[in-house]
């Protein structure tokens, strides 16, 4: 018998068609109390959060795995299925299924993905959530380059950035502002990979997102602005773009109330110090190769509030470059330093500070609860004291921060007088809204109470008129408000009640009384939830004019917060205000890594070093020393006191005297990279001339061992060369160039301004002993057999290498090394002219005597071949 095709049940056919809206998002299908996936999306689901995979209409046609959820657990599994990269769509009911006679009208209320979230379980409070988006444009170049369109926006708290520039820019915001979700178009997939690599969870767009028109109009819409001119970004033509494509996608993942994104805009990189990915990654400055490794944000993070831990990395990443506003947090930190009460005061309220800035974010979305809004009422409270501490201190900046503060005061009298302060989280829990607020819930709470004490009443009376004892009251939908009675006490019903149901055991009866009371009381409460609701809708819309107010509240505490956590970082581990200036000197005394020194084991201190370079007599500092001496630690910690000034920290320093600094550059020889299958010399080598092209007079190059990841004579060749670039440039860049080649303290003879270091230690009889000192000079030999030995290498081996290194020594291979390098000084070949080359001067001799008004055009020939002769035979010798 032919099998016969089952229809699709109603359900079914309206699951598939919402689905096929959404083909790449795993679908919530709210049916019921629960939240159920189907198919392959219930595969996902049921791995993901290991919940029970079943099958529903089992043998049918329809067959298909199922997997669900209370819908009250949303807030635990959700976070988990974004977690995991999904894409996650809400389908919820669209109308109340009681009001309906046919199938619930059902619709997707959101698309959560990773770089759109306000879930408080998937965002970090410390951290933004950017959603990124990247556009490409090879038919336009800058400097050769591609030029590259980028925003950066996070929904949670409405900040909106854009910028564009090359990929070795792009690639360092992208470092940055660590995006949870990049946009790109489809079309450019691969050259994103080709430029980003794959470690960004991506999402690709039709082409037609991307263009110029459609990103104008999308923004100005928004905006509702004519141009973009009042952002600064309207030539900005590839960051317009992405800009747009990021709005696009917040409407396409229906996010469409976002008035808390009021604004645009560029990072205006011209400001901040630059440091490349290659940079931010050898500081360690928020991640390290080793995940449990301490990074620099662990020590210097003191802050209170999610604000300050956000403004913060912002900070870190974004260092100033102008004297001026450096100098001004410095002199808040200074002032809150020295008035410890102050800072106390402030950072005891602070402890009070929600994350308003995410708080008002939900409000304009219409995502809040009531519980967040009282909250955002007691955060606002906490910043009345603030307000006056900052604006009565006899600091400047400070007291420009108090009067900028708002007090709010509407804003908050508003919301106490509406809402209940023990406001619950989900408002169809009631109480949500202040008793004396609105009459009429007021008198529908009364009813709802004495109502039910009436019944209360009434049964009581009741019971002991009849005699009954199981009397029971009680309501359902088909006949409202009963009393019921037990079989066994059937016949003392008196006879004015009137029957209405028989069960099993039981008889149910109404009486006029309980009709009377009941057209009062039925309804109360879905009267009250109803009123709540409304109320709270109400006060949630009025409070969208104080989004701007409340979101420069946000911004300046979380200026304050970071101050006053410098202020604290100083007075916890000892750091000295920085001096800044327009020189190009560094002076560093006693300086101290920051990280380092905090996770010494206990007994241990940080050994202090100076550190001085300037362009006039020592620009490069040539460090030698053995392994694990502490060459490294000196390179990062000068980088990092810099950084530190200038983000307006105070230094682990006894002194620090800087000339701004505009850029950083690290290089740290590779030797990690293996894993990574590429040629690791080549790696290093591409960092490193990335930096040769881009250093200016205010840069900072610490370069660390380049040049191991080839052989020995590659490495001094390269590593010379490096150096003797960096002398000859005309912008002299400060350099501290770390070194297991000793061989380079040669260069010292030649180059004026290279100066040798190193870090000392004490040879015992067969150890040395680390004084991590830094001092004047350079060192003879390495001592990686030491370093070796304390490894726990076997003695047979260190025993073996003691003799080979003795026999390397004294041979014939060592002076020959040795020798060639020595012959490099005698050899300078700079790429920038040598005047003093005594060819030049025959051929300066040449031409001078040369009387061209006599020169036939035949001897003109022969003359510039006589030179070209000359050329030859010195290029053969
Ligand atoms: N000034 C200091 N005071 C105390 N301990 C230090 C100091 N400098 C470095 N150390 C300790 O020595 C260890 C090695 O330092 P570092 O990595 O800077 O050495 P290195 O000379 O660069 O070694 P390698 O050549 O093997 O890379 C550090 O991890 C730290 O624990």
């Amino acid at each position: 018998m032919a099998k016969i095709a089952k229809k699709e049940t109603p359900l079914m056919k309206q699951y598939n068609a919402i689905k096929a809206k959404y083909p790449d998002a795993l679908l919530l299908f709210r049916v019921g109390d629960f939240y159920e996936t189907f198919g392959e999306d219930a595969v996902k689901a049921s791995q993901i959060l290991d919940i029970i995979l079943t099958k529903r209409g089992a043998g049918s046609e329809s067959e298909t795995e199922l997997a669900g959820f209370p819908h009250h657990s949303l807030n635990t599994y959700l976070p988990k299925l974004v977690r995991a990269g999904q894409r996650v769509a809400i389908c919820d009911q669209l109308e109340d299924p009681k009001q309906t006679k046919t199938i619930v009208k059902r619709g997707v209320t959101e698309l959560v993905t990773p770089g759109v979230a306000f879930n408080d379980d998937i965002l970090h409070s410390k951290s933004n959530n950017f959603l990124a988006s990247i556009h490409f444009d090879s038919s336009r170049t800058a400097g050769g380059d591609k030029r590259i369109g980028v925003a950066f926006l996070d929904i949670s708290t409405g900040e909106f950035l854009t910028s564009q520039g090359n990929v070795e820019y792009v690639d360092k915001l992208l470092q940055n502002f660590q995006p949870s979700e990049v946009l790109i178009s489809k079309k450019q997939k691969l050259t994103f990979t080709e430029d980003f690599g794959t470690d960004f969870h991506t999402f690709f767009l039709e082409d037609w997102v991307f263009q110029a028109d459609y990103a104008n109009e999308t923004l100005t819409k928004h905006f509702k602005t004519k141009t973009l001119k009042g952002f600064g970004i309207e030539d900005l033509y590839e960051g317009v773009i992405a800009s747009g494509v990021a709005l696009h996608y917040l409407s396409e993942t229906r996010h469409n109330q976002l008035e808390h994104i009021a604004t645009i805009s560029r990072i205006a990189t011209d400001d901040y110090v630059w440091m490349d990915k290659f940079t931010i990654r050898n500081l360690e400055l928020y991640h390290s190769t080793n995940a449990n490794a301490v990074t620099l944000i662990n020590i210097i993070d003191k802050t209170i509030s999610a604000m300050g831990g956000r403004m913060l990395k912002r900070w870190l990443a974004l260092p100033l470059k102008q004297a001026d506003k450096i100098k001004q947090r410095h002199n808040v930190v200074s002032y809150l330093v020295d008035n410890n009460t102050v800072l106390e005061k402030i950072q005891s309220h602070i402890k009070h500070i929600g994350d308003i800035e995410r708080l008002i974010s939900k409000i304009a979305t219409g995502k809040v609860s009531p519980r967040e809004v009282v909250q955002l009422k007691n955060s606002l409270e906490a910043i009345i004291p603030i307000k006056s501490l900052a604006s009565e201190s006899d600091n400047e900046a400070l007291k420009i921060i108090g009067e900028q503060l708002h007090s709010c005061d509407l804003l908050r009298e508003r919301i106490k007088a509406t809402l209940n302060e023990e406001a619950p989280v989900n408002i169809l829990k009631g109480k949500t809204i202040a008793d004396g607020f609105n009459s009429e819930l007021d008198e529908l709470r009364d009813l709802s109470t004495s109502g039910k004490n009436y019944l209360d009443a009434m049964l009581e009376r009741e019971s002991e008129r009849t005699g009954i004892t199981s009397l029971k009251i009680a309501s359902n939908n088909v006949f409202g408000y009963y009393i019921e009675v037990r079989n066994t006490h059937k016949d003392k019903v008196p006879e004015e009640w009137i029957r209405k149901q028989t069960l099993v055991n039981a008889e149910r009866y109404i009486t006029e009384e309980l009709k009377e009371y009941e057209a009062k009381i039925l309804g109360a409460e879905e009267r009250i939830s109803i009123i709540e609701q409304r109320l709270f809708e109400d006060l949630v819309l009025w409070m969208h004019q104080f989004i701007k107010q409340v979101q420069q509240n946000a911004h300046l505490i979380g200026q304050l917060d970071c101050l006053c956590g410098f202020a604290t970082l100083a007075i916890t581990n000892n750091y000295k205000m920085p001096t800044l200036d327009d020189s190009f000197a560094l002076n560093i005394r006693n300086g101290r890594h920051p990280v380092i020194e905090k996770q010494l084991p206990l007994g241990e201190t940080y050994i202090a070093n100076d550190v001085y370079l300037d362009r006039e007599s020592q620009q490069i500092i040539m460090i030698t020393g053995p392994n694990m001496s502490g060459k490294s630690a000196i390179l990062r910690q000068t980088a990092l006191i810099v950084l530190l000034a200038q983000i307006g920290s105070f230094v682990p320093a006894d002194e620090a005297n800087i000339g701004l600094v505009d850029k950083i550059f690290t290089r740290v020889g590779a030797s990690d990279n293996i894993s990574m299958g590429e040629s690791t010399f080549m790696v290093e080598m591409n960092e490193t001339a990335s930096i040769l092209n881009n250093i200016s007079e205010r840069s900072l190059v610490l370069l660390d061992e380049i040049g191991r990841g080839t052989s020995t004579y590659d490495g001094i060749s390269i590593a010379w060369a490096i150096s003797e670039y960096l002398h000859e440039h005309p912008a002299k860049p400060k350099t501290l160039f770390a070194t297991h080649y000793h061989e380079l303290n040669e260069m010292t003879e030649t180059f004026g301004r290279i100066k040798n270091f190193n870090v000392a230690v004490k040879e015992l009889k067969d150890n040395v002993l680390f004084l991590r000192k830094l001092v004047e000079g350079g060192s003879e030999h390495s001592f990686g057999i030491h370093v070796a030995k304390m490894a726990g290498m076997p003695q047979q081996v260190l025993r073996r290498a003691n003799k080979i290194l003795a026999k390397l020594e004294k041979s014939h291979s060592s002076e020959e090394l040795t020798d060639k390098v020595r012959s490099l000084k005698d050899d300078v070949q700079l790429s920038f002219f040598n005047l003093d080359d005594p060819l030049l001067e025959d051929i300066k001799e040449e031409i001078l005597t040369t009387d061209i008004d006599t020169l036939t055009p035949v001897e003109a020939l022969m003359k510039l071949n006589e030179i070209k002769r000359m050329l030859v035979k010195k290029k053969q010798a």
